[in-house]
């Protein structure tokens, strides 16, 4: 809901503060959706390699058995990883950091899996032969596609790719003979992979922030279209949002709702006599009275037409209703709008009301009794408040 209580802060500026949250929000639900949907598939890639390396190293043929372990490990992961699902898009920011730790203790452990199958073929083969090669390839894979999905986290993608490309270097190089030139060779692309995890780092940071640019822009036009230009104040079509919004919620639970319509005397006078410009700073003048006068954060304040206010006030009985609006009304009259040496002086008339639950069918039957006695007060001498 929108309110005027922060005095010099523009539309533009009342938009943006506004958005923050939902855009900080985005950003999180953003970054672990990323992260869920690129993390499901692997479990799945580890099991694959883990089938294909163990058949070429004939360990398959041997025993059925040597695949249990790794396709119930690998089952048992691709399972919980798709489980864990992100957390609602307006949770705290509490929850998506505990989902994170979780999602990536998941992604962690298949890493680090895989480099166990990987460093154990090595270790038992030891030479560059067809299950080696295949274990070498798939690890390259699996480092590059750490590399480039899970950019939304640069540390734990970097300690990822570590994970898988590390144990095999160290193994090949210090614990090999005949594969200590891959070692090195998968040594340089691991410099290599570090690199480029910094570039779409880079890369994501900048999809997002455009995305995150248009939530702004979208909020600054959708609020703009809210705003009357002139006075800042919420215009006719906020008003007949929040009015319908807030009447149908205190209709459920009878409440108290009160309403202020609000009309300038002889406005037209002031334009004839003083010209359109000075028309508009008296209505300026006025808003910025109106502004002193609604204090609390559920209170609006809107300009609904040319020379016509009203104050929607929830929780407002009639006597507090009267009482803001004498005040309101008080207030202008002996403060004159200042435009260069000449002092406009001008009044107003209005009506107030609380919603009839009885009587009152739709907020535009309130709305109507009270502008009704808005229309009493002009009728009446204008400068005064009748209230229904
Ligand atoms: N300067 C300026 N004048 C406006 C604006 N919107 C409406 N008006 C003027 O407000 C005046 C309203 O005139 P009327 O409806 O006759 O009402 P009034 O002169 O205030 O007379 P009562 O309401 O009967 O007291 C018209 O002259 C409009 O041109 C605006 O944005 N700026």
């Amino acid at each position: 809901m929108q309110t005027i209580r922060d005095l010099g802060v523009t539309p533009e500026d009342q938009a943006r503060i506004d958005i923050e949250p939902d855009v900080q929000s985005y950003v999180w639900r953003r970054s672990t959706t990323d992260l869920y949907i690129r993390s499901k598939p692997g479990p799945v890639f580890y099991l694959l390699a883990c089938a294909i390396s163990f058949w070429l190293a004939g360990y398959i043929q041997q025993s059925w058995w040597v695949m249990l372990a790794p396709t119930i490990a690998f089952g048992v992961l691709g399972y919980l990883r798709i489980a864990h699902k992100p957390p609602e898009a307006h949770a705290a920011q509490q929850v998506f950091e505990r989902w994170k730790q979780v999602h990536w203790t998941y992604i962690h452990i298949g890493s680090v899996l895989w480099s166990v199958i990987a460093v154990t073929i090595g270790w038992l083969e030891r030479e560059p032969n067809q299950a080696v090669i295949v274990s070498v390839i798939t690890t390259i894979t699996f480092s590059t596609a750490a590399s480039h999905a899970f950019a939304m986290h640069p540390l734990h993608a970097r300690i990822c790719v570590m994970e898988l490309i590390l144990p095999s270097i160290l193994l090949y190089i210090f614990g090999t003979k005949n594969l200590q030139a891959t070692g090195i060779t998968l040594c340089i692309f691991f410099g290599y992979l570090l690199l480029n995890v910094r570039t779409t780092i880079r890369e994501y940071q900048k999809q997002i922030d455009v995305e995150v640019m248009l939530i702004r822009s979208r909020a600054e036009i959708s609020s703009l279209s809210m705003t009357d230009a002139l006075t800042g104040l919420p215009n006719r079509r906020k008003y007949e949002q929040a009015w319908q919004s807030i009447w149908y919620m205190a209709a459920r639970k009878q409440e108290v709702l009160g309403l202020i319509v609000v009309d300038l005397d002889h406005f037209k006078h002031i334009n004839d006599e003083f010209g359109h410009l000075a028309g508009d700073t008296c209505l300026q003048h006025f808003a910025e009275i109106l502004k002193r006068h609604v204090r609390r954060d559920s209170d609006i304040a809107a300009r609904i037409g040319g020379e016509e206010f009203v104050i929607i006030m929830p929780t407002c009985g009639k006597v507090q209703l009267i009482q803001v609006a004498e005040n309101l009304r008080a207030d202008l009259q002996k403060t004159p709008c200042q435009l260069g040496a000449v002092q406009i002086v001008f009044t107003a008339s209005m009506g107030t009301g609380v919603v009839d639950w009885k009587n009152d069918d739709s907020p535009d039957l309130t709305f109507e009794r009270i502008d009704k006695a808005c229309y009493q007060a002009k009728a009446s001498g204008r400068n005064r408040v009748v209230a229904v």
